[in-house]
């Protein structure tokens, strides 16, 4: 796992290191901008290439001035250097690099005053401003961040694109600069994981610049982001002498006459990710689709969805995938939250739950898996990303729950105050069902005994993961294919 810092933790460990190491933070600059430009050097290496370097006066904009000066040496003749001088002092290293600059021969321009900036370079590196920026960019920065977009130019940005703060986005419209990739110094920023951030880059890329990690690793943060590691050390292997008992019973709520696919998905997913037994309580007119498609699950008879405590033989209780949300589904969800026990609600069953206003009757223990629209119709609207993800944090700690917050970067948010950020996943996998399956998978796990915390981690991590494989062959990337990829994955990541 590793921990994402605020910009203030980020100069903590920066000073750390320098004391540490008993470097100057001179060089901590000279070995970050050496990192981009090795970065930069796998994505541009056509050396004639025009390249405009755009600095601000800060540290940042001494990365830029480092990096332009690195470039040359690297033989990229076509090289210009700005630097936006409308407000600020110059930081001291910004002053080394500068001298350092002018000595290689690079004569820089100075902006005082908005006017037309030179467009013709097929790329930009972007110095203005990294991880300093503690306030929207004014019209001056941000007018020249709409001429950088205008230019149509390749952009990278160095550690943060001008005018996205770092934490959490600015409220309001983005109106800095558009960066095709940004390079990050050793962590990605906290607002990356933050779906308005897609305004300001299309990707990043994390560079180690060699900042202690025990340090960061001690930092106390709100945001941990999942690595493959992870897995290795969350999955357990299925044990010697081992049978379908070992492995719980997960019970799927699920299906309605017209949503019956969502139901058979979800149980595809389960069966996949290894419950010992699956059994789907689906209306009576899915029974024949089941059998035929998924022959290894077994179906509740609707009459034994009306006896809580015929529930009890049941691992976990999961319910929503195509349920609908008339009054026999509410029956249904209302008799699983009369068993008092831990819940996996999903889709329908959260709208039931919003609905009903049956929020404050869910167990302790329990797992919820909204998307945007349904975490806010259970908890409120939210005005950005960050408000919403303020508030699962709150709203899960408060009813000591689970909340798997989904998203291009979903956060699974389980009491105590972190989310745990899964960074797998493929937009390849935008298609109906995909939820579904998630849902399936997490049960299983539950089932087989799995904390919920960590159900969800490895859950949401194996679910992106399937749909990464697939998507490196394939355009489009269905639920079922997902869903028959799991027991693969799930051997890869305790493999490896
Ligand atoms: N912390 C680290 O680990 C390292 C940081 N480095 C670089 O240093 C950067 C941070 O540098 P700085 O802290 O000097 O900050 P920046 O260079 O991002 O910004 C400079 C200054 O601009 C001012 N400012 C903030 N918002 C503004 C606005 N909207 N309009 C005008 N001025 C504004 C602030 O006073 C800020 O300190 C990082 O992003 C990175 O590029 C690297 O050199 C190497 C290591």
């Amino acid at each position: 796992m590793q921990t994402i810092l605020t910009a203030q933790q980020m100069r903590l460990a920066d000073e750390h290191t320098i004391s540490q190491r008993s470097i100057s933070s001179l060089t901590l600059m000279e070995e970050a901008s050496r990192a981009f430009v090795n970065a930069f050097l796998a994505c541009e290496a056509d050396k004639k290439v025009s390249i405009h370097v755009f600095a601000g006066q800060g540290n940042n904009g001494g990365d830029g001035l480092a990096i332009a000066r690195l470039l040359q040496a690297e033989g990229y003749p076509g090289l210009q250097v700005s630097i936006a001088a409308f407000t600020g002092r110059q930081s001291a290293d910004f002053s080394v690099n500068l001298a350092r600059l002018k000595e290689a021969g690079i004569e820089p321009v100075w902006i005082t005053v908005p006017g037309r900036v030179p467009d013709s370079s097929a790329v930009v590196i972007d110095a203005l401003f990294g991880s300093g920026l503690n306030r929207p960019l004014d019209e001056n920065y941000n007018r020249l961040a709409a001429q950088i977009n205008h230019m149509g130019a390749r952009v990278y940005a160095v550690d943060v694109p001008s005018g996205l703060a770092s934490e959490r986005p600015f409220p309001g419209e983005y109106n800095g600069v558009r960066a095709l990739r940004t390079f990050t110094f050793q962590r990605p920023k906290r607002s990356f994981f933050l779906p308005e951030s897609a305004a300001a880059q299309q990707a990043f890329e994390v560079l180690d610049i060699g900042l202690d990690e025990r340090f960061i690793e001690s930092q106390h943060s709100d945001m941990v982001l999942l690595e493959p590691e992870d897995m290795r050390s969350l999955l357990r292997p299925r044990k010697p002498f081992s049978h379908k008992g070992t492995y719980g019973h997960a019970l799927l709520v699920a299906g309605s006459p017209a949503t019956m696919g969502a139901a058979l998905l979800a149980a595809k997913g389960c069966l996949n990710a290894g419950a010992g037994l699956t059994t789907l309580a689906i209306p009576a007119s899915g029974l024949t689709a089941l059998n035929t498609a998924l022959p290894e699950v077994m179906a509740l008879p609707e009459a034994e969805m009306a006896n809580a405590a015929g529930l009890a033989r049941f691992s976990v209780l999961a319910a929503g995938p195509g349920l609908g949300t008339d009054e026999s589904a509410a029956a249904k969800v209302n008799l699983l939250l009369t068993t008092g026990r831990p819940l996996l609600l999903d889709a329908d069953a959260l709208n039931i739950l919003a609905d009903r206003q049956w929020l404050d009757r869910l167990p302790c223990g329990s797992v919820l898996t909204p998307h945007m629209k349904e975490f806010d119709r259970l908890f409120g609207p939210a005005t950005d990303w960050n408000e919403r993800l303020e508030n699962a944090l709150g709203q899960a700690t408060a009813r000591k729950i689970t909340i798997v917050l989904k998203n291009q970067y979903t956060f699974v948010v389980p009491p105590g105050g972190r989310a745990f950020v899964n960074p797998t996943g493929d937009p390849a996998m935008a298609q109906g069902g995909m939820g579904d399956v998630l849902t399936g998978i997490l049960a299983a796990l539950l089932a087989q005994g799995y904390a919920a915390d960590d159900a969800c981690k490895i859950g949401c991590y194996i679910h992106g993961a399937a749909g990464m494989r697939l998507a490196s062959q394939q355009f489009v990337v269905s639920a079922s294919a997902v869903a028959a990829e799991i027991p693969a994955v799930l051997k890869h990541c305790l493999l490896n």
